[in-house]
């Protein structure tokens, strides 16, 4: 497995690799099974001829002034270990200065899709996430790129970005990996004191009663997001909910008659740390 902490050495792997299907798994490190299961679903899409990629980069672009940027956990060691034992060829770990030029002058930004969700309560969020993400697209010279679905309104971003500005990229969801009570892994459940550990799995048996009722045949947004907030409420007294929100799967817009899919995203804070998860509805 290769380790490269600079674009000079990641252009010329990309040189010897050209012809190579590569497979990219772009990451924030802290890796745990979640980023295990892209990482394995990588290998199994690039097939043993080809290469899988993996970044881990901190990105500062993405993390607001009052977020948790310097306090990310970085376990670099460890998470090379993860790497090299779920298929990994390559690992691809810049240092932000090396990435970003101190007169960097071309911003990028999103202006529909992160309107909502995780875009409304964290701004710039995902102008950050874009910057990164296409850089590390033109760095690695991907074929593919795998991501999570827990992080449900990046993949729908980076789907625009990827038809906007043609990257000749194809990008793979992979469902949401969990502890056995239903949390979804994130780097940040290190975050959570034992108690509210123990109310996060909440959030999941929430969205889960939501789509109980909505087969049930209940359809109203807000009747669907008041289920979850009492859940919540009552399940999960040190959570503070961030949002609920019921959109239509492929645009994040509200939900219309003609909606087919459908997904209810959640992000709530425990302590430090700020969870999120979602459900998708057919
Ligand atoms: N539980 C999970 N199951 C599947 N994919 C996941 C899971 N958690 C994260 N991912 C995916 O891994 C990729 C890298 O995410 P990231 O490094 O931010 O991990 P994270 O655990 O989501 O961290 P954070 O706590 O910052 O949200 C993203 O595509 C993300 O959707
Ligand atoms: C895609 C990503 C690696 C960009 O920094 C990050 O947002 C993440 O880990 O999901
Ligand atoms: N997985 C999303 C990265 C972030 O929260 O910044």
């Amino acid at each position: 497995m290769n380790v490269i902490n600079n674009i000079r050495q990641l252009r010329s792997w990309s040189t010897i690799n050209k012809g190579t299907r590569c497979v990219f798994v772009p990451t924030m490190g802290a890796l745990h099974e979640g980023h295990a299961a892209l990482i394995r679903a990588a290998r199994e899409i690039a097939g043993p001829a080809g290469n899988v990629a993996v970044s881990i980069f901190v990105n500062p672009l993405q993390f607001g002034p009052n977020e948790d940027f310097s306090k990310y956990p970085r376990t670099l060691i460890e998470d090379l270990g993860l790497c090299r034992d779920n298929g990994a060829d390559m690992i691809f770990a810049p240092k932000a200065e090396d990435l970003y030029p101190a007169d960097r002058s071309i911003v990028m930004h999103e202006t529909s899709l992160s309107k909502m969700l995780c875009g409304a309560s964290r701004p710039g969020h995902f102008d950050g996430v874009c910057m990164v993400v296409a850089k590390l697209f033109n760095l690695v010279q991907c074929d593919d790129a795998v991501f999570g679905k827990k992080d449900f309104q990046q993949l729908a971003i980076i789907r625009r970005m990827v038809r906007d500005l043609d990257f000749n990229v194809v990008l793979h969801g992979i469902e949401t990996v969990r502890e056995s009570d239903g949390l979804a892994m994130s780097s940040r459940n290190r975050y959570l004191t034992p108690e509210e550990r123990a109310q996060a799995p909440a959030i999941r048996a929430a969205l889960l009663a939501a789509r109980d009722a909505w087969k049930a045949g209940e359809s109203n947004p807000a009747a669907l997001q008041q289920l979850i907030t009492r859940q919540l409420e009552a399940k999960a007294p040190l959570g503070r909910i961030d949002y609920v929100t019921v959109a239509d799967a492929v645009n994040l817009q509200p939900i219309s008659a003609g909606t087919e899919h459908v997904v209810i995203a959640a992000a709530v804070f425990f302590g430090a740390a700020r969870l999120i998860d979602n459900i998708e509805l057919k």
